[in-house]
C-alpha cells in the first residue's frame, strides 16, 4: 500500500528537482546570453558556478560547516557584484518596477536607422562642430524609451529629421537649444530633453557629456552625438563609453557600423580625455 504512494512522492520530487534544474540553466543561459563584455562573462559564469556548488554542497553532503563557508563566499561575492554591477543592477530593478521585462529578454531588434538618417546626422553634426554649437543628440536604436526614463522628457516634435531642423533646433538664444534632440528613425520626436547624468567620469566631463554617458549606460540600444561648445568637439557615446574626439566623418562610419552590429555591442571606447 505504502510502496506506490512512496514511488509516487519520488517521482514528484524528481520532477520537481528536474524543473528547478531546468528554470536555473534558463536563467543562466538568458543572463549569460545578455553579457558581451568577455571579464563581465568570466566574473558572472565563476558567481553561477559558486552558486551551483554551494547548491550541491547543501542538498547532497552533510557537511554543515563547508556548506556554512560556501555561503559566506556566495554572500561575500554577491556583494561585491552588487558593488560592481550597481548600475545595471538598478536598472535592471527599474525595468521590473515598469513592467519593461520584455526590454531585457525580448525582442532584441534594432530600429532601422536609414542611411540617408546616418548622413543627415553626421552632416548636422559636423556642422555644429565647425561652428562650436553646442549639442547632444540621443539616436534610439529601439530602445523602448519612455518619458520617465527622462528627468525632463522635453517638447515633442515630430518631424522629419533633417540637416536644418537640427541646425535650428540648437541655434543659441532658442528655447529649445538647451538639453538632448531625441531622434528616432528618420524623425526627430523630441527637444530640450534632459538626460539622467552617469555617475562615471565626474572630474572629467562636463555635464553635456555626462547626460551623454547617462542616458547610453542604462539603455545599450541608444547612442548619443555630443558636440562640445567650448571645444567643437564631436563625440560618440554608447554603452557608457565615449569615444573622443572624433570627425564627423569617422562619426558616419561608427552610426553606419552601429546599425550593422547586433544589439548589445558597443561601437564607442574610451579615448584618452582631450579636453581643451
Ligand atoms: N542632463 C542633461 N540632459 C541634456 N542636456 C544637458 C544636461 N545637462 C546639461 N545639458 C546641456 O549641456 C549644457 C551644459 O554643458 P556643460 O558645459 O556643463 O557640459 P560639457 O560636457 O562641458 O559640454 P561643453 O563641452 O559643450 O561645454 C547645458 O546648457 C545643456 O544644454
Amino acid at each position: 500500500m505504502t510502496g506506490p504512494w512512496l514511488g509516487g512522492w519520488l517521482r514528484f520530487l524528481d520532477v520537481r528537482l528536474l524543473l528547478d534544474l531546468l528554470f536555473a540553466t534558463a536563467l543562466g543561459v538568458v543572463v549569460l546570453g545578455r553579457v558581451t563584455e568577455a571579464r563581465t562573462l568570466w566574473l558572472l559564469r565563476g558567481y553561477l558556478l559558486l552558486v551551483a556548488f554551494a547548491w550541491v554542497v547543501q542538498r547532497y553532503a552533510s557537511l554543515p560547516l563547508t556548506s556554512k563557508l560556501v555561503d559566506a563566499l556566495v554572500l561575500a561575492c554577491s556583494l561585491t557584484l552588487a558593488i560592481l554591477w550597481q548600475g545595471e543592477l538598478r536598472r535592471l530593478m527599474e525595468l521590473l518596477g515598469t513592467g519593461r521585462i520584455g526590454v531585457l529578454f525580448g525582442n532584441r531588434r534594432r530600429d532601422q536607422l536609414a542611411s540617408g538618417s546616418v548622413a543627415v546626422l553626421s552632416e548636422a553634426a559636423g556642422r555644429l562642430s565647425q561652428s562650436r554649437r553646442g549639442a547632444l543628440i540621443v539616436v534610439d536604436l529601439g530602445s523602448d524609451l519612455r518619458p520617465e526614463d527622462f528627468l525632463n522628457p522635453g517638447i515633442p516634435i515630430d518631424g522629419q529629421l533633417s540637416v536644418d531642423l537640427l541646425l535650428n533646433l540648437f541655434a543659441v538664444d532658442t528655447p529649445l537649444h538647451d538639453g538632448a534632440v531625441l531622434v528616432k528613425a528618420n524623425r526627430i520626436l523630441a527637444a530640450g530633453v534632459i538626460l539622467p547624468l552617469s555617475r562615471q567620469g565626474l572630474n572629467r566631463y562636463g555635464t553635456r557629456h555626462l547626460a551623454a554617458l547617462g542616458l547610453t549606460e542604462r539603455f545599450d540600444r541608444c547612442l548619443a552625438i555630443v558636440v562640445s561648445e567650448e571645444t567643437g568637439t564631436l563625440a560618440l557615446a554608447s554603452q557608457g563609453r565615449l569615444e573622443r574626439p572624433i570627425t564627423s566623418s569617422r562619426l558616419h562610419d561608427l552610426l553606419t557600423k552601429s546599425l550593422a552590429l547586433p544589439a548589445g555591442r558597443s561601437v564607442a571606447k574610451d579615448t584618452p580625455d582631450s579636453r581643451g
